[in-house]
């Protein structure tokens, strides 16, 4: 048997996990060299290999198919989001396929409060600024009583709204799915985009669907509260950039965080790189050791199980 891994996170580690794969024999390919492949460089491996970690590559009916046609048996999406695997081209193809739902959920809603509050403190202005030779005194907002409007409830989601509740935060969450999940007394829930206009905060916790793609745009942007602060630390495309960067420069939005954008890396080009009120990540909200480790474990024990070795 051979393995395929291409999720960046499990390189950084994949020496740590390698004798357990010598041990029961199976060889395990991880290019070093790209960290997300392209269509043509996974036609090529993927076909050759029994199973594949997915990482954030274009893992699309094409290459599930030229799969197929080789070797592949069955494949992990390492992490939550599955955007960017084609899960209907498996159940069509009969390659058994999962991700690792409810891994990150703590770590990445410690990001998002990190960046609540970088936000109502503009801690990453007096940063630069000290840096520069000044000693800027922004005045902020506080906390306490301020309102978020949550987009999705999800793990990452519920463990936001558990942060923010703790700093005396009002939230009201968006989910279509909120009638299924577990609800905490002082969260409210609300269809999207109602009582938007009430948020001092947008976060966005959501997966990307169609029914996310671009859901703060030019039209909710516009009937935001003016002056809103926006996080987004789930997937770029939920937010149409285009209409962010002109609410932030029409001053209607304070100030933005952003983990991830509509183009990963951001682009050289990108106006927001100029932007003064943003703060970025670099998709990195869930890059902790412990939830490497353990999302990587469970990754590659889901696999073996598929691929029935013990
Ligand atoms: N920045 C980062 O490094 C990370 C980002 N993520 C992203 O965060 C997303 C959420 O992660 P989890 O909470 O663990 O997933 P989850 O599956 O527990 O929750 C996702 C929630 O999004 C909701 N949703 C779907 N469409 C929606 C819409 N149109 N409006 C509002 N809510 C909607 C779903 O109903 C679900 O409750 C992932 O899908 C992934 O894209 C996940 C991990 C790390
Ligand atoms: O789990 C997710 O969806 C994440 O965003 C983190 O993992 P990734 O960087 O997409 O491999």
């Amino acid at each position: 048997m051979k393995v395929l891994v291409t999720c960046p996170p499990m390189l950084g580690m994949i020496e740590s996990f390698r004798p357990s794969f010598d041990a029961k024999g199976i060889g395990l390919t991880a290019p070093k060299v790209v960290q997300t492949l392209s269509v043509a460089e996974l036609k090529e491996l993927v076909p050759r290999h029994d199973g594949w970690i997915i990482g954030d590559d274009p893992a699309s009916r094409e290459v599930f198919t030229a799969g197929k046609a080789g070797k592949l048996k069955a494949a992990v999406k390492w992490g939550i989001g599955v955007d960017n695997v084609d899960f209907a081209a498996c159940k069509d193809l009969d390659i058994p396929i999962t991700n690792t739902p409810d891994m990150f959920g703590a770590e990445v809603a410690d990001v998002a409060v990190g960046y609540v509050i970088a936000l109502a403190r503009e801690t990453f202005q007096i940063d630069r600024g000290v840096r520069a030779g000044n000693w800027p005194k922004p005045r902020g907002i506080s906390l306490a009583g301020k309102t978020v409007a949550l987009i999705g409830y999800g793990d990452i989601g519920r463990n936001t709204a558990k942060r923010l509740l703790a700093a005396d935060m009002k939230v009201i969450a968006h989910d279509p799915a909120a009638s299924r999940l577990p609800a905490m007394a002082a969260v409210e829930f609300a269809q999207w985009p109602q009582r938007l206009t009430e948020a001092d905060y947008i976060v966005v916790t959501c997966a990307l669907t169609p029914s996310s793609h671009h859901m703060i745009n030019a039209d909710t942007l516009a009937m935001a509260k003016p002056g809103v602060r926006i996080v987004n630390v789930a997937r770029g495309p939920i937010i149409d950039e285009t209409a962010l960067i002109a609410a932030l420069e029409s001053g209607h939005a304070h100030s933005a965080a952003l983990d991830v954008f509509e183009t990963e890396p951001l682009p050289a080009g990108s106006p927001l790189r100029q932007h003064p009120h943003c703060v970025f990540g670099s998709h990195n909200a869930s890059n902790t050791a412990d939830a490497v480790r353990r999302t990587s474990e469970i990754a590659i024990g889901k696999l073996f199980g598929f691929l029935g070795i013990q």
